[in-house]
């Protein structure tokens, strides 16, 4: 019991639906020891962020620098990096974690709120997808990355391409942005694997952090020690019955049921 370890590197969410939170609730339901390295703070309920407060650089090395000087971690996966300084920061470290690496390329809410600076796309680009042994974009994150606009499954499947071009060793984009495309991802790697992965569309509003519950169940089940293409269709079912026991506790989409 509990003797596995993973990492979630991102931002905090005050209202708990999305983010550090979603992820360590993620981990507990796989029982998978939870760490957090938090890169910044945002004021957020279920249909705004109101603020955002990056933490001091030291802050975050510090968490970095004293959790690997103790723990055996298995797997991590970087969630909301806000700007260029802190993606600069993560991977610098990350570099030399000879671990397992999932980049969830966190850039803007459901309901329109920005968590990633522009200037910031080059450096996810230059920096961490080229040490990502998987990248986990959604539409809108796919087509930033790629440069490619997407309209349909075949734009999907170009940008896929372009992104493992830019260095990640697998990428799973998440077709949920397109037209009855939810519960469909594609997933491509750098042998030329590539597979759409279904689950059942689940009819629910309350969808607030199923990407962050997406990339730490991948990160999770990875740190258990499935390998990565398991480890993703484990993540898809657990996405499926967490939005299955979705709730709704504010005005907007309210937070996944973990079990
Ligand atoms: N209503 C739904 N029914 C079933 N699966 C869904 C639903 N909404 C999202 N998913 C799945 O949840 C995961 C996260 O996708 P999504 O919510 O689109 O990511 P993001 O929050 O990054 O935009 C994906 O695997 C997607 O297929
Ligand atoms: C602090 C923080 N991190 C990440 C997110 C984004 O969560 P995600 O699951 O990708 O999507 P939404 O449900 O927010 O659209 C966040 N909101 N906050």
């Amino acid at each position: 019991m509990y003797s596995k370890i993973a990492l979630s590197i991102g931002g905090s969410d005050s209202g708990g639906g999305a983010g550090i939170q979603a992820d360590l609730r993620t981990f507990m339901a796989l029982k998978v020891h939870g760490c957090s390295a938090i890169t910044c703070i945002t004021a957020q309920n279920s249909i705004e962020v109101t603020c955002v407060q990056p933490v001091e650089k030291n802050t975050l090395l510090n968490q970095l620098d004293t959790l690997f000087a103790d723990f055996g971690i298995d797997a991590l996966k970087t969630g909301m990096l806000l700007n260029e300084s802190i993606i600069n920061d993560t991977a610098s470290k990350l570099n030399t974690y000879k671990i397992t690496k999932i980049i969830d390329p966190v850039m803007v809410t459901r309901t329109g709120s920005k968590l990633l600076e522009d200037s910031a796309i080059n450096a996810y680009k230059k920096l961490l997808l080229p040490i990502a042994d998987l990248v986990t974009p959604n539409i809108y994150e796919a087509n930033l990355l790629s440069g490619l606009e997407i309209r349909s499954k075949e734009d999907i499947e170009n940008s896929a391409r372009k992104i493992i071009g830019l260095g990640a060793k697998a990428v799973l984009i998440k077709g949920g942005g397109l037209k009855d495309m939810k519960g469909k991802d594609f997933f491509l790697d750098l042998n030329g694997r590539k597979e759409w992965l279904f689950n059942n569309f689940i009819n629910t509003k309350n969808t607030h952090g199923s990407g962050c519950t997406l990339s730490a169940a991948i990160c999770g089940y990875k740190a258990l020690g499935f390998d990565l293409f398991d480890s993703i269709q484990k993540a898809k079912l657990f996405v499926e019955k967490s939005l299955d026991n979705s709730y709704k506790i504010g005005s907007g989409p309210g937070p996944l049921g973990h079990h």
